[in-house]
C-alpha cells in the first residue's frame, strides 16, 4: 500500500550514482532526501516520477484500500526546478491545461483553477500571461498546479528555493494539508516545509562503476 521503491539503482554516464535504494511510504507519509550537491537527490526524484529509467529496481504506487499497483509516476505530481508553464499563456490557461492533462488520479478531486489561484494567494492576477509575473509569483502558481489535479504523491525538488518567508510558510501549509488528506510527499529540500517528523534518506553520491561492484 502506498509508495514502494525497491532496490533502485541509477547511472549517470558510465557510473552508478546510487544502488539498492528501497523505501516505502504509507498514506500521510513523507520522506526527505538529503545529501551534498551532486549526490543524486534530483536523479532519484526523477526516477520515482518516471522521468528517468532506473538501471534496476522498481517503484510503484498502490491506492489505499487496495487496487492495482501502478507506476508511481501515474499517481504523482513532479515539481522540479522549472515551473513547467508556457510564458505566453495566461496563468488560467496554463493551469487549465494541466488540470485537463493530468486529471485526477482517483481517490480525490483537484480544485478548480480559481480556487487554486486563491489558495496560493494570487487570485487577482491569474488572467495575466505567466511570463509577466515575478519569479516568486511564478513559483506560487507552479504550486497551484499541485492543487488543480488530485495526485496522491507529490515529488518536490527544492520547491521553495529563492522564495520569501511568507511563500515558504504558504507552501508548508499546502504540504501539511496534502499529508493530512492522506497524500504522500517525497522531497529534496533544506527548508522545514511542514515535513517535521518526516523520514530522511541521506544520499551519498557515486556508488562506483558497474565493474567495481561486480568485483
Ligand atoms: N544528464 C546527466 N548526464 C550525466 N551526468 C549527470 C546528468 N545529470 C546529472 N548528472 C550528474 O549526476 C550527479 C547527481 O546529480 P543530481 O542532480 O541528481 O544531484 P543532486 O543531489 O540533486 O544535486 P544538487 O543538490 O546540486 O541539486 C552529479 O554528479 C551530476 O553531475
Amino acid at each position: 500500500m502506498g509508495l514502494i521503491a525497491e532496490n533502485l539503482a541509477a547511472r549517470r554516464g558510465e557510473d552508478l550514482l546510487f544502488v539498492d535504494i528501497s523505501f516505502s511510504l504509507d498514506e500521510g507519509g513523507a520522506l526527505i532526501l538529503t545529501g551534498a550537491n551532486g549526490s543524486g537527490k534530483s536523479t532519484l526524484l526523477r526516477v520515482v516520477a518516471g522521468l528517468l529509467r532506473p538501471d534496476s529496481g522498481s517503484v510503484s504506487y498502490t491506492p489505499q484500500g487496495g487496487g492495482e499497483a501502478r507506476p508511481a509516476g501515474e499517481a504523482a505530481h513532479y515539481l522540479g526546478h522549472r515551473n513547467a508553464m508556457k510564458p505566453e499563456l495566461t496563468v488560467e490557461e496554463n493551469l487549465s491545461f494541466w488540470k485537463d492533462f493530468l486529471g485526477d488520479a482517483g481517490g480525490g478531486a483537484g480544485l478548480c483553477v480559481g480556487e487554486a489561484a486563491e489558495t496560493v494567494g494570487l487570485g487577482g492576477i491569474a488572467h495575466l500571461p505567466f511570463g509577466y509575473l515575478s519569479a516568486g509569483q511564478q513559483r506560487r502558481f507552479a504550486f497551484a498546479k499541485l492543487l488543480v489535479a488530485w495526485r496522491p504523491v507529490w515529488i518536490l525538488d527544492e520547491p521553495t528555493a529563492a522564495l520569501d518567508a511568507a511563500a515558504d510558510r504558504m507552501f508548508a501549509s499546502l504540504v501539511s494539508g496534502h499529508l493530512a488528506r492522506g497524500g504522500i510527499v517525497l522531497a529534496a529540500t533544506h527548508q522545514p516545509l511542514g515535513l517535521e517528523g518526516a523520514k530522511e534518506l541521506r544520499m551519498k553520491g557515486f556508488a562506483g562503476t558497474p565493474q567495481d561492484r561486480a568485483a
